[in-house]
């Protein structure tokens, strides 16, 4: 299966080069030249099946065979041995209709653990096969680091460079990047905003030279694979709920699009789904390009979700491609006058697109801390800041819509996030077992200047690739 860039530029690749790649050379994201469409029947077909089997047919058909059947299914099967539950992401009923699919039972405790335990594998195995070597650099608000860390930490074949935005992720997020002690494992702690790691991450990608040199691999959401692990999700609480024969709508806490668009891609493939609510906190440009058509950055705004605390929202790219009738020309205009203008129009008739699949909603933090108490006192459920939003956004998705069961997305574990909790709850949330010392363990961590050359220095000192 071919992969093309949404700026029409670069090479179209296959499933595993796109993997190894991240980033196009062109700048833009690899997306499948055609999205693989599975019918009502098989989907009813999976009822019943293990997370593990459904993964399988999602995975299998988006990577178009190139992993033997059987290596996939090993790499499928250790990547969720990881999960503290069997069913790996269950489905929690809080109200009529409502839904939250727990997504935070891996290893770091955040949803990224559900793409990254796979990622690591598929990477090694892919690196192994071809005798290479990679350095990942990736950009974290909070979680994705630390999921990152834990899956590709002691690999031979990789060293990994995780920029965080110094002092805005939570002290147990920022712990689980800089306790690990593992040669290969480096995090960075930049002098700025997560766009700003982002931005960084992105400049490096560009610079061929760098790119080449250091043989570069990204595991952000930019990366496609993250996006194909994550689609799985959806089938299996979409056939929870009686998919195909009734659509099921998801609220989703967005920051990067990575996770909403992971929906998209499943509605793609086949699944009936409603609606795909994007929820932002008060970093909404989401909301307000749905609202208006302009895609206007902000300054970032800290918050009480701090992993949400996004602006250049990367996905938002590969929807925009779609919306524009993959017209790479178009996307590459808006992207342009992005980074002059820091902002661009989308035409009424994209608009119009992506207003018929998407719906948007902010919620303010003290709209976050009211839905943890309500939701604590209604129902005895603990909701992490970023959770709180997307059941906020599934009520509200709900009053105008009752009938359509909503999912919400739990993207995290109350216990990253213990001082909001506790102060809308009153329960202090524990850590599981295989953190608890995790306040006692020695951190390791660099501060770097939020300039490409210092940091592009620190990697080639610590990097093994092309050495
Ligand atoms: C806990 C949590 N919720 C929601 C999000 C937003 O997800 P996405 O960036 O895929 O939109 C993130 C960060 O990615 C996160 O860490
Ligand atoms: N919220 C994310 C930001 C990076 O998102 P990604 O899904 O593109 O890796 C984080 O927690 O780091």
């Amino acid at each position: 299966m071919l992969h093309i860039s949404t700026r029409g530029e670069a090479p179209e690749i296959s499933f595993t080069d796109a993997m190894l790649t991240g980033l196009a050379r062109d700048g833009g994201l690899y997306v499948p030249r055609e999205f693989p469409v599975f019918d009502a029947p098989t989907i009813a077909g999976w009822a019943g099946q293990s997370y593990e089997q459904i993964a399988q047919h999602v995975i299998g058909a988006l990577t178009g065979g190139e992993i033997p059947a059987d290596t996939l299914a090993a790499m499928i099967r250790e990547a969720y041995a990881t999960f503290r539950y069997d069913a790996v992401c269950p489905l929690v009923q809080l109200d009529d209709n409502l839904f939250l699919l727990e997504l935070f039972h891996g290893p770091t405790l955040a949803f990224k653990d559900v793409a990254m335990q796979l990622l690591g594998r598929l990477m090694d195995h892919a690196l192994k096969q071809r005798g290479a070597r990679a350095t990942i650099v990736g950009a974290t608000s909070g979680d994705t680091g630390s999921a990152a860390i834990e899956a590709f930490r002691g690999l031979d074949q990789v060293d990994i460079f995780i920029l965080y935005p110094q002092g805005r992720v939570s002290d147990v997020q920022r712990r689980q990047m800089t306790t690990v002690d593992a040669p290969n494992v480096h995090a960075i702690a930049l002098e700025g905003t997560f766009d700003d790691c982002q931005n960084m991450l992105k400049a490096l990608f560009n610079d061929h030279k760098v790119r080449d040199e250091l043989a570069l691999s990204g595991v952000n959401s930019i990366n496609w694979a993250r996006i194909i692990a994550q689609t799985v999700y959806y089938f299996t609480a979409g056939i929870s709920l009686g998919s195909p024969h009734r659509p099921v709508s998801f609220a989703v806490p967005t920051g990067n699009f990575g996770d909403v668009l992971a929906g998209y891609v499943a509605k793609r493939m086949g699944l009936p789904v409603g609606r795909l609510h994007v929820a932002t906190n008060v970093n909404d440009i989401l909301v307000r390009a749905l609202e208006t058509g302009r895609y206007d950055l902000r300054e970032v705004t800290p918050t009480s979700a701090p992993s949400m605390d996004v602006q250049i929202s990367s996905n938002f790219e590969r929807l925009l491609f779609d919306a524009f009738g993959r017209d790479s020309a178009a996307v590459r205009r808006a992207m342009d006058q992005l980074r002059q203008s820091h902002a661009f129009t989308i035409e009424n008739e994209a608009l119009t697109r992506i207003r018929s699949e998407f719906d948007a909603s902010a919620v303010s933090q003290e709209q976050t801390e009211e839905e943890i108490a309500a939701t604590w006192r209604g129902t005895g459920y603990v909701l992490d800041p970023h959770s709180a939003i997307a059941v906020r956004a599934g009520r509200r998705a709900l009053e105008s819509d009752p009938s359509t069961p909503v999912v919400a997305l739990a993207t995290a574990h109350p216990a990253k996030f213990p001082a909001l909790v506790e102060r809308a709850t009153g329960v202090h949330p524990h850590l599981p077992p295989h953190l608890a010392d995790l306040f006692e363990r020695q951190e390791r961590t660099v501060v770097l200047p939020n300039d490409q050359a210092k940091v592009e220095s620190f990697i080639r000192q610590h990097a093994r690739a092309g050495k």
